[in-house]
């Protein structure tokens, strides 16, 4: 088993489309708050450049102007966002971290893109059911993209789901967990297996739910993608 976490089927794969179709293409403030984040001890928890852009497309296919990000860290998706969303566009950002935030906000100034972010420093779910409490909030979101602490997955679906508007998306990162899903049990190294098993149950109850659409990319460390279908 390979030790990279990219689930395409070999690493050369995954570098080649790195190569020809996404860092050609990633915006230079997005390339440089990636390099700002490669220092940093947890790294490796942005989001992968290769589900960024496929974000940044299902963003365009869907307008979206009004979007929510659980899990900040250091704002790869998050600037991606606000890079594509219209200038009037608002996203609401959930981390209680915002130190990490911090390192990504100057990268998110120099593209000017700043207005369009409400950084909220506070666990998610607090926020998420205050947002819900305003019945001008319901069904109102275009978009939500959910990178945060694994074990609450459902959680987060049981609430944006009354955010989102009909037809809008919900996606959920790290749902194949590095390939360890399909890995026995006892291969998987200890410190992973509470968020194997969240991201096994979370996949059976999102596979169980009739209200959303959903699609599985084994892109970055899995993608599943959601669409309210009413
Ligand atoms: C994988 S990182 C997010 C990566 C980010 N999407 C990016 O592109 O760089 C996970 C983040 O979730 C945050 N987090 C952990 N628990 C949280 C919670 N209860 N609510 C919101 N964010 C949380 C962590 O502080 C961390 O910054
Ligand atoms: O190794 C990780 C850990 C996380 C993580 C752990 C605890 C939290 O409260 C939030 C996030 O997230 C990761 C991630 O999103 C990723 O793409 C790779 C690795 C990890």
């Amino acid at each position: 088993m390979s030790s990279n976490p990219v689930i395409l089927q070999s690493e050369n794969l995954t570098k080649y489309i790195l190569e020809t179709s996404v860092y050609p293409r990633e915006e230079e403030t997005l390339k440089e708050l990636r390099n700002a984040t490669a220092s940093h001890p947890w790294g490796f928890m942005g989001t992968a450049p290769d589900a960024g852009q496929l974000m940044t497309l299902l963003l365009k296919l869907l307008n979206a102007k009004k979007t929510i990000e659980v899990g900040v860290f250091t704002g790869y998706s998050l600037l991606l966002t606000a890079l594509t969303i219209p200038d009037d566009g608002k996203i609401i950002a959930l981390d209680p971290d915002r130190e990490a935030y911090e390192i990504g906000l100057p990268f998110i100034k120099k593209a000017g893109v700043e207005h369009k972010i409400d950084f909220i420093e506070s666990p998610a779910l607090p926020v998420l059911d205050k947002l819900i409490e305003d019945p001008s909030n319901k069904e109102s979101f275009d978009f939500a993209f959910v990178d945060a602490d694994k074990d609450n997955y459902w959680n987060y679906h049981e609430r944006l789901f009354k955010l989102v508007k009909i037809g809008g998306l919900i996606i959920y990162d790290n749902t194949l967990w590095g390939g360890t899903v399909v890995w026995p049990e006892e291969d998987v190294p200890a410190p992973k297996r509470k968020f194997r098993q969240a991201a096994l149950a979370f996949n059976k109850a999102i596979a169980d739910d009739s209200c959303v659409e959903i699609f599985a990319v084994s892109i970055g460390d899995g993608f599943t993608i959601c669409r309210r279908a009413h």
